[in-house]
């Protein structure tokens, strides 16, 4: 009878981490420095960028055994399907600037899923060299500055170096997702933190495409020579679907709001008509000032609506 082949304990494994991913594969980072492209081991193991993996050769490639258990996972999800950022994170930076003008939908949506795999945002505006554009967005961040640890104002190319240094006094030693609508600045603060770090990623995407023109989705950069800080950079800021939250935990992953939803009469209030209600009297009129902002207060209305009438794929 024929030896079976039987497949390597998980313990006799290399250990990689994800860096880069593309479609089904992805590359890979050996404790070593070195990249390997990798390609997952039937369904269950996509991996996505900041994944710690076990995986095992197979000629100048590899194959993804096993991905270890995720402290955390960044996703959006609409109606169609769920995009992964990245996993393992400790914080997600979110990159918005005086021009263009932010969307403050896609902001309070963000922090939304960044609350709800726990993972601590830092907002962060740039070009303040645009002095009355900076002003008018600083004014609308008025109840981001209150919540949260504020909002780190940032001129990337005028002040380069200041801004380079409170960016390392935040991030040193963790892992960030870098996020941001286009023409913020993401490619100018990536390349202040990580010199080089676009033409790594052209690199890197052409060993994943063998020569094709295509671009990684979402691509991982060391800091630092002791690779102890790490950023990752991700496309993807608009449309950012939150058809995972559930509408009732909607009011707890808004801290603004969740602090006054606790003082409700019903346990089971929606914040949105109830008789004594804590949020309600809370929210800022046109007669009345209030720690929570109307405008978010009426993001919130939005979006319970659009999540209660979610439908799952
Ligand atoms: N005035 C001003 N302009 C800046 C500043 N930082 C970046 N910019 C400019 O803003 C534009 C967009 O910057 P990028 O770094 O390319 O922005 P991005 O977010 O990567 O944009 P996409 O490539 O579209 O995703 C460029 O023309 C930059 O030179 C700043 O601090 N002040
Ligand atoms: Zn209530």
């Amino acid at each position: 009878m024929a030896k079976q082949h039987s497949a390597p304990a998980i313990a006799e494994l290399d250990v990689g981490i994800v860096i880069a991913s593309h479609g089904r594969h992805c590359v890979i980072e050996t404790p070593d420095g070195e990249h390997v492209i990798c390609h997952p081991r039937g369904k269950k193991s996509q991996a996505v960028v900041g994944d710690r993996v076990r995986w095992q050769a197979s000629e100048d490639e590899g194959t993804i055994e096993r991905v270890e258990t995720r402290r955390n996972l960044f996703y959006r999800q609409d109606e169609i399907r769920t995009k992964s950022f990245a996993a393992n994170l400790d914080h997600v930076l979110i990159l918005i600037a005086a021009e263009p003008e932010f969307s403050e939908h896609q902001l309070a949506r963000a922090l939304i899923a960044a609350e709800a795999e726990r993972i601590a945002p830092v907002i962060a505006l740039n070009k303040s060299d645009l002095v009355a554009p900076f002003e008018r967005a600083w004014a609308r961040l008025a109840p981001y500055r209150r919540m949260h640890h504020g909002v780190l104002p940032l001129s990337l190319k005028a002040s380069g170096a200041v801004d380079r240094a409170s960016l390392l006094k935040l991030l040193t030693g963790k892992t960030t997702l870098v996020l941001g609508p286009s023409g913020a600045g993401k490619s100018t603060l990536i390349n202040l933190l990580v010199p080089g770090a676009l033409a790594q990623t052209g690199e890197i995407s052409k060993a994943l495409n063998a020569g094709k023109h295509t671009t990684t989705s979402t691509s991982w950069y060391w800091v630092d020579k002791a690779s102890e800080t790490a950023l990752i950079d991700s496309p993807g800021f608009q449309e950012f679907g939150l058809n995972h939250i559930e509408p009732m935990k909607l009011a707890g992953l808004m801290p603004d709001i969740a602090e006054h939803a606790s003082n409700c009469k019903f346990y089971n209030c929606t914040h949105l008509h109830e008789p004594g209600c804590g949020v309600i009297p809370q929210v800022e009129t046109t007669t009345q000032t209030g720690p929570i902002s109307a405008t978010r207060y009426k993001i919130y209305g939005e979006l319970f609506a659009e999540l209660s009438q979610r439908r799952f794929p």
